[in-house]
């Protein structure tokens, strides 16, 4: 193992940008498929495994919503949420944010109470059992209408002391961040946290939607904002978060090879970059691959991974003094490595 590798094993981190229904790996979905009785129209996980393959954010979103579908009872999301902790957990993983998508199981019948219960019960049991915080981020589906993210959002309230913070994501090119203007000022008005996936292939507009019609405490992914001098300065400057994913970016080709990914120009930019897995089931690797690969594509130094271990607690929604603690295990991993 190299230094660098030991390194980032070491280093506690924290995860900002999780799918959960994306941490559905082969062996589950088969099994979940197996214990429902869903039809699924793969039989062996080398069936499943030649699936996992994407040209685009499109090509994986189909794949991911039928995945879905294996998931039907709140044990399902329980043990999808428990297996997800226990994996990250032996990565170092010490506080997660993490999301999922009412609206791909109410809209095939799965109430809301559901995913959500079993969600809760595997994260409420993180801190004794793996010792990992959390928080909660229920995301809207923006191929969907601003009139079904109102009805999610009604089905949410009786939830909202155990939801943190509301996200945006499926297909984003046609689906501007202004759509939902009104849903994120609801959120802001019940003082959730508020983030959005953004120009991961949408253009840069979509991020500046984001920050001024959202008013978004974090950008999901932003790798297109690099494409604008004034915007690069403005996420600088105001020490926005952004939850980048670079082995999602590799599969769903937002760069064509990970030596062009830009995580070490984010970070010469003077951005809040920080390391994240999206899906990791789906695009071969938890948060530590992330790093591991993406410091060998693009020469990433030992102070860019220790930086990188700090953004992704400076940039989480933990409190100064929840975050103090994290910070100074950074620093004592840093001076013994
Ligand atoms: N990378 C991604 N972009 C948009 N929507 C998603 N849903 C799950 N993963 C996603
Ligand atoms: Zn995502």
């Amino acid at each position: 193992m190299s230094d660098l590798d030991a390194l980032i094993d070491a280093l506690p981190k924290a995860e900002l940008h999780l799918h959960l229904e994306g941490s559905l790996e082969p062996e589950q979905l088969l099994e979940f498929a197996a214990r429902n009785k869903v039809d699924i129209p793969f039989k062996t996980l080398e069936e499943v495994r030649a699936a996992y393959e994407f040209s685009n954010l499109q090509d994986f979103l189909d794949i991911y919503y039928q995945g879905m579908s294996v998931l039907q009872t709140e044990a399902d999301f329980h043990d999808l949420t428990d297996a997800y902790l226990q994996r990250v957990a032996a990565d170092n993983v010490r506080h997660v944010e993490v999301f999922f998508d009412p609206q791909g199981h109410t809209e095939r019948g799965v109430p809301f109470d559901v995913p959500i219960s079993g969600i809760l019960k595997a994260l409420d049991a993180a801190k004794a059992k793996y010792g990992i915080t959390y928080r909660l981020i229920m995301c809207f589906l923006r191929h969907l209408s601003e009139e079904e993210a109102f009805k999610t959002w009604d089905q949410a309230k009786p939830w909202l002391s155990r939801i943190h913070g509301i996200g945006l994501d499926s297909s984003e090119n046609g689906h501007p961040p202004s759509k939902f203007a009104r849903i994120y000022e609801e959120a802001r008005k019940e003082g959730l946290k508020l983030v959005a996936h953004a120009g991961e292939e949408g253009p840069p507009a979509y991020v500046y939607e984001a920050l001024d019609e959202l008013k978004v405490d974090r950008i999901d992914h932003g790798n297109r904002s690099l494409e604008d001098e004034k915007l690069v300065a403005r996420l600088a400057e105001s020490g926005m978060t952004l939850t980048v994913c670079p082995l999602s970016n590799l599969s769903l080709c937002v760069v064509d090879d990970l030596t062009q990914h830009p995580m070490k120009k984010m970070l010469e930019l003077g951005l809040r970059a920080t390391v994240n897995s999206d899906d990791p089931a789906y695009f071969g690797g938890y948060v530590s691959q992330n790093f591991r690969e993406t410091a060998k594509a693009v020469g990433l130094t030992r102070d860019d991974i220790i930086t990188l271990a700090k953004n992704s607690f400076t940039g989480s929604f933990l409190s100064a003094d929840e975050q103090a603690p994290h910070l100074e295990a950074i620093d004592r991993v840093a001076a013994s490595h």
